[in-house]
C-alpha cells in the first residue's frame, strides 16, 4: 500500500535534503512519488499563512489533505514540514490514518544553527525574524514517531536508505 512518509524536525534538520534522495530511491523502484515541502507550499497554496501556532496548524492540515489526494491517485508522498506540535501530528494521523508514517529528523538545534543553510538562524540573531521554531516558538519532541533519524551520525543518503528500508518492511 502506498504511504505518506511525513518527515518532521527543526529548520535545517535535513528534511528537504533527505526528501530529495528518498524520492529518487522510490522513483527508482518504478513508483510515483510526490514531495510536499513546507517551504514550497508556503509560496503558493499556503501563502496566506504565517508562523503562529494557529497558522502552522492550518498549514499542516491543508498539506495532509493534499497528501491524501495524491495517495488516492496511487502516489507515494513525502512531506517535509517542521510540524512542531503533537496536536498537528495528531491531525495528520486523523486525516491519513494507516497511510501516515511519521519520521522524526532529529538534529540538535546547535547543529541546525551551525548548518544554517538559508541564513535564517543568523537573521534570528539579528532580530529580523520572530517566532522561530526552537528559539522563541516551541518544538515538541514527537512521542509517536515510527522512526527517528539522527543526521549527526549519518549522511543524507544513509538516512534516505534507512527510511526506505523501514518503509519497505512496514
Ligand atoms: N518563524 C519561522 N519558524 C520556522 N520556519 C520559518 C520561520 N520563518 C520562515 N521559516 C521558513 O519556513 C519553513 C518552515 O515551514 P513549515 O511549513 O515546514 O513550518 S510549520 O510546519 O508550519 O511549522 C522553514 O523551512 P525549513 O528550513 O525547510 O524547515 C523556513 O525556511
Ligand atoms: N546528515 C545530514 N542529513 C541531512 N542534511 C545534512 C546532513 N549533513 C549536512 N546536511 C546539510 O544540512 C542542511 C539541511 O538543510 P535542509 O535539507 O534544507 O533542512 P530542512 O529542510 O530540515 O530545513 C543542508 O545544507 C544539508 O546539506
Amino acid at each position: 500500500m502506498n504511504k505518506c512518509i511525513w518527515l518532521l524536525g527543526l529548520s535545517g534538520a535535513g528534511k528537504s535534503s533527505i526528501s530529495l534522495e528518498l524520492s529518487k530511491l522510490i522513483n527508482s523502484q518504478g513508483l510515483k512519488c510526490k514531495v510536499l515541502d513546507g517551504d514550497t507550499l508556503r509560496k503558493g497554496i499556503n501563502e496566506n499563512l504565517g508562523f503562529s501556532n494557529e497558522d502552522r496548524f492550518e498549514n499542516v492540515r491543508r498539506t495532509a489533505e493534499i497528501a491524501k489526494l495524491f495517495l488516492d491517485e496511487g502516489y507515494w508522498v513525502i512531506v517535509a514540514m517542521i510540524t512542531p506540535m503533537e496536536a498537528m501530528r495528531q491531525k495528520s494521523r486523523e486525516i491519513l490514518k494507516d497511510r501516515y508514517l511519521e519520521i522524526f529528523i532529529d538534529t540538535p538545534l546547535q547543529i541546525c544553527m551551525e548548518r544554517d543553510p538559508k541564513g535564517l538562524y543568523q537573521k534570528v540573531k539579528n532580530n529580523e525574524i520572530q517566532h522561530f521554531t526552537g528559539i522563541d516558538s516551541p518544538f515538541e519532541k514527537p512521542n509517536y514517531a515510527h522512526l527517528t533519524i539522527e543526521t549527526t551520525h549519518e549522511t543524507i543518503m544513509e538516512s534516505a536508505e534507512k527510511i526506505k528500508m523501514f518503509v519497505n518492511s512496514n
